[in-house]
């Protein structure tokens, strides 16, 4: 690779790279069928697939950059067994590698980046997911019986679905400089597209400050007022803020890149989540290929999070996020007050 191209741009060409052998791990790990299911805490799971995605991106960006202080979602005890060596990516994506990098991300060192991952976004949808592949009605029912986060409401709403939500997961590496995202990919392992009569598995989707997007094309955001919005975390303070945004729409989908990836195909306009739970992880690479995209995410007093190695995880005061700088002001002037100071506490 060639040392002439600037760090961030490298680091985004590497990025994209390695996010798609992480997807390749998620969906791996999902036709084993063996999803090792560990509970973190209330409503937040953890599987063999978070683990080894991470693992594979952690190893492989670490190897190259090895000054740059990566996070990410599943830190804990270091697995004992060697990492397979295909799990190692060097490659880096060539057309990111030939994009312009912006002057003032030029002198960028390695001290001064901070790289956010989270090797599966939808945790939740994914190992409902698992349910959909089993073709057999009597065994999908046994093991809803014996999954830990599957309500009866859920399981009826999965049959309904045709694929269950394995398209809400993605695998997210945000790069953030000086405490801001300037760069991020947001992978998604499940995405379809036929090419020639063959079907591809996963499309990766990237952002870089004053360059823009790529992977896909985005589009121009709904005529009407829709909003999307957690599928499986809510409660009555996400429930408040919902209401009050009078909204001809509301779209409960799983993950925060997937709802950010809603806002940039145009099938939703503001992104609503009155709640502490989501951590920088989860935000950081969608709030740079947003704002690449013109869009702007901010918690919901419509302050920027910071992304520096020392800033706490959670996202305390919730996220708001919009296509652009208009709705995400109306917005932040709808959520009530109260609402703010309940989660401002
Ligand atoms: N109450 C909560 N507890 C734990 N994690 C939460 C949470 N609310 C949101 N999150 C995390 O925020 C991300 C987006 O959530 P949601 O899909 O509900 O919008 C998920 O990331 P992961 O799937 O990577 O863990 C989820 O775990
Ligand atoms: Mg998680
Ligand atoms: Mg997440
Ligand atoms: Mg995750």
């Amino acid at each position: 690779m060639s040392s002439s191209v600037p760090l961030v741009v490298r680091l985004l060409a590497s990025s994209v790279s390695v996010a798609s052998r992480a997807g390749k791990i998620v969906r791996d790990v999902m036709s084993k069928g063996e999803l090792g299911i560990v509970e973190k805490g209330k409503d937040d799971y953890q599987t063999e697939a978070d683990r080894s995605a991470q693992r594979c991106i952690v190893a492989s960006l670490s190897a190259q950059y090895p000054k740059v202080n990566i996070i990410g979602e599943e830190d804990g005890p270091e697995s004992e067994s060697e990492l397979p060596s295909d799990w190692i990516i060097s490659e880096a994506d060539k057309e990111v590698l030939s994009l312009e990098c912006p002057v003032n991300l030029h002198s960028v060192k390695e001290e001064d980046i901070v790289v956010w991952v989270d090797p599966l976004d939808g945790t939740s949808e994914y190992t409902q997911g698992a349910l959909m592949l089993k073709r057999d009605p009597w065994e999908r029912w046994k093991m809803y019986l014996t999954h830990p986060l599957i309500s009866i409401k859920w399981y009826l709403s999965l049959l309904q679905s045709n694929y269950g939500f394995l398209e809400h997961v993605t695998v997210l590496i945000g790069i953030s400089v000086n405490d801001k995202p300037v760069a991020g990919v947001i992978h998604q392992p499940y995405y379809k597209t036929m090419l020639d009569g063959e079907k591809i598995m996963g499309r990766t989707i990237w952002g870089l400050q004053e360059v823009g997007v790529g992977g896909f094309t985005p589009a121009p955001p709904p005529a009407s007022l829709i909003i999307t919005t957690t599928r499986s975390h809510s409660n009555p303070l996400v429930e408040k803020a919902l209401q009050v945004m009078n909204a001809g729409q509301i779209v409960r989908v799983g993950g925060a890149g997937f709802k950010v990836l809603q806002l940039l195909e145009g099938k939703a306009s503001i992104y609503v989540f009155a709640s502490s739970g989501c951590k920088k992880w989860d935000t950081c690479a969608p709030e740079a290929v947003l704002s690449a995209a013109g869009g702007k995410l901010t918690d919901i007093l419509g302050n920027y999070y910071k992304y520096g190695g020392a800033e706490s995880r959670p996202n305390k005061t919730g996220v708001l996020a919009a296509v652009n700088d208009e709705l995400h002001s109306y917005a932040v002037k709808r959520i009530p007050q109260e609402l703010k100071d309940a989660l401002s506490k």
